[in-house]
């Protein structure tokens, strides 16, 4: 192998023998290198300069791994960390992850994993891993040593794999701002959420916002594959291991070197697969069914699920070392109830897609009031259910704009209380413009729409001020949604001072 010097490394451990181990076997790499014994030093040495990664032991003289990978966050440091931990510390590896070590090792550390998982955090994907069983070599992607995270309160800048999941709601952009915190680490991914929700599309995104993204991204159903069969495609086997194997096969985990495993229904997996599948993961390699030896693995888990797990826990049905090992991070994924605002743009993006994948131009579009009644609907099969509805609307309006007909939705699976309709007649106003008996003769508004409209909002108003324009408030106040009470300003007009609560809790 070609030596890379433009890569510097720090190599953190108070025991001089495993640092000069350590020392040896990433030289012969061609890293440049230096070393430090304790905590004071190593960020002593940060302080001089920069490194591409800081490889540290957990446990220091004068302190811990943590404390060097606090130094980095907090000074904003792009290196990658790696932390060396003891063996069977699982709560420390999981501890190391969540503060942002790229990865870690355990102890005795396995020399060919330490030259592979080097390599990985550096970018220089397929450097030093074992490939007889990877798919076809793609380049190894450059590493640009970005910000390690987003820092409280920063913008963050979106990754382009980012844009396929559209929706601007508070919840969609926290799940964005997620996935882009969590791509450029190992740890593995639990993605939480009800079917249809875009697990798999969360997925994808870290994948393509990763260091890996050259790579193969390898999705399995776990709930969709034969109990009997699953080590074997887990794994792969060997020619000659049971009748029918002819060849050599290779498994998911070999198909997903250096890149991504994304195990969908993970809470589906039988328990004795469970056991076979912690084991991989800890040990970093795996035996294909009828093979003698053992060979490494360089694979990044996102796992999902529409189960409760730790409920699965609970009632023995999962094992709690694996669930602790797959749930270092969790996204949760919410229901498209709770985000109803994304609908419009989901749809839209859905209406472009069938319409590009069926030659139609222009896409068509939602009108108004379908917008208005698909937003009351509870949608129990979230964004698939909806993409299945738009397909059949758009089927049965022929045209450039699906209208309600076409939805096929009946009133009695509408929930107006919960979701409100945009388009309902004002619940309101009106009781409140019912004039006393006394007033019967008074003159009548000559524009009743106009005259209604400066009632509500007068309401709208003298609610908000009465809420300090916490929107949230002053709508729940009236009996409106945040949705609906935005809908009604923007209608009018009302705007609130800068500087106020707006949406408020
Ligand atoms: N925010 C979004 N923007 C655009 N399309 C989306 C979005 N979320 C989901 N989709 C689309 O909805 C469909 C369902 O998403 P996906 O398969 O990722 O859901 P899932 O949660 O993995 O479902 P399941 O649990 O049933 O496997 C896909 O076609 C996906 O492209």
């Amino acid at each position: 192998m070609n030596p890379v010097p433009s890569h510097s490394l720090l190599v953190i451990d108070d025991e001089p023998d495993l640092r000069t181990l350590y020392e040896l076997t990433l030289l012969r790499e061609g890293y440049e290198l230096d070393s430090a014994g304790s905590v004071e030093e190593a960020l002593a040495r940060l302080a001089e300069r920069g490194y591409s990664a800081v490889i540290t032991d957990m446990r220091l003289p004068d302190g811990s791994g943590l404390d060097v990978l606090a130094w980095l966050e907090r000074h904003g440091r792009p290196e990658k960390a790696l932390v060396i931990t003891a063996f069977g510390s699982a709560e420390n590896a999981v501890e190391a992850l969540k503060a942002g070590a790229y990865d870690y090792l355990t102890k005795p550390v396995d020399l060919r994993q330490f030259r592979s998982v080097v390599a990985s955090a550096l970018g220089r994907v397929g450097a030093s891993a074992q490939s007889a069983a990877v798919p076809a070599a793609a380049p190894a992607s450059a590493r640009s040593p970005g910000p390690r995270s987003p820092r409280a309160g920063e913008a963050v800048s979106s990754h382009p794999a980012l844009h396929r999941l559209a929706g601007d709601s508070a919840a969609m952009c926290q799940v964005r701002a997620l996935i882009e915190k969590v791509a450029r680490s190992m740890a593995p991914v639990l993605l939480q959420g009800e079917s249809g929700t875009g697990k798999e599309l969360v997925a994808r995104a870290i994948h393509d916002a990763s260091p890996r993204s050259a790579r193969a991204f390898i999705a399995v159903n776990c709930g969709a594959i034969p109990e009997q069969l699953l080590e074997a495609e887990f794994f792969g086997f060997r020619k000659g291991a049971f009748t029918g194997a002819h060849e050599d096969r290779e498994g998911f985990f070999q198909a997903a070197h250096e890149g991504t495993l994304f195990l969908d229904e993970i809470g589906d997996l039988p328990l004795a697969m469970q056991s076979k599948l912690l084991r991989a993961i800890q040990e970093r390699s795996v035996r294909p069914v009828g093979a003698v030896a053992e060979a490494p693995v360089n694979v990044r888990i996102v796992s999902a699920t529409h189960k409760d797990l730790s409920a699965e826990v609970a009632a023995g049905r999962f094992r709690q070392d694996l669930f602790y090992r797959l749930n270092v991070i969790q996204i949760r994924v919410p229901p498209l109830r709770e985000r109803i605002e994304d609908l419009e743009a989901i749809s839209e993006r859905v209406l472009d897609r069938i319409a590009r994948d069926a030659g139609v131009s222009p896409a068509p579009r939602l009108s108004a009031v379908a917008l208005a009644q698909l937003s009351r609907y509870a949608f129990p099969g979230n964004v698939r259910e909806l993409e299945n509805l738009l397909h059949r609307a758009l089927a049965l309006s022929g045209g450039e704009v699906i209208d309600v007909a076409d939805l096929g939705l009946p009133e009695a699976v509408l929930d107006e209380s919960q979701f409100g309709s945009l388009d309902m007649p004002d619940r309101v106003s009106l009781p409140l413009v019912a004039q006393p008996a006394s007033e019967a003769d008074d003159p009548l508004p000559q524009d009743l729409a106009a005259y209604l409209d400066e009632v509500e909002r007068s309401i709208l108003l003298r609610s908000l001020v009465r809420h300090g324009f916490n929107r949230t408030a002053a709508g729940a106040s009236l009996g409106l949604s945040l949705r609906q009470m935005r809908y009604r300003m923007a209608r009018l007009g009302v705007t609130e001072p800068s500087g106020s609560a707006g949406e408020g809790g």
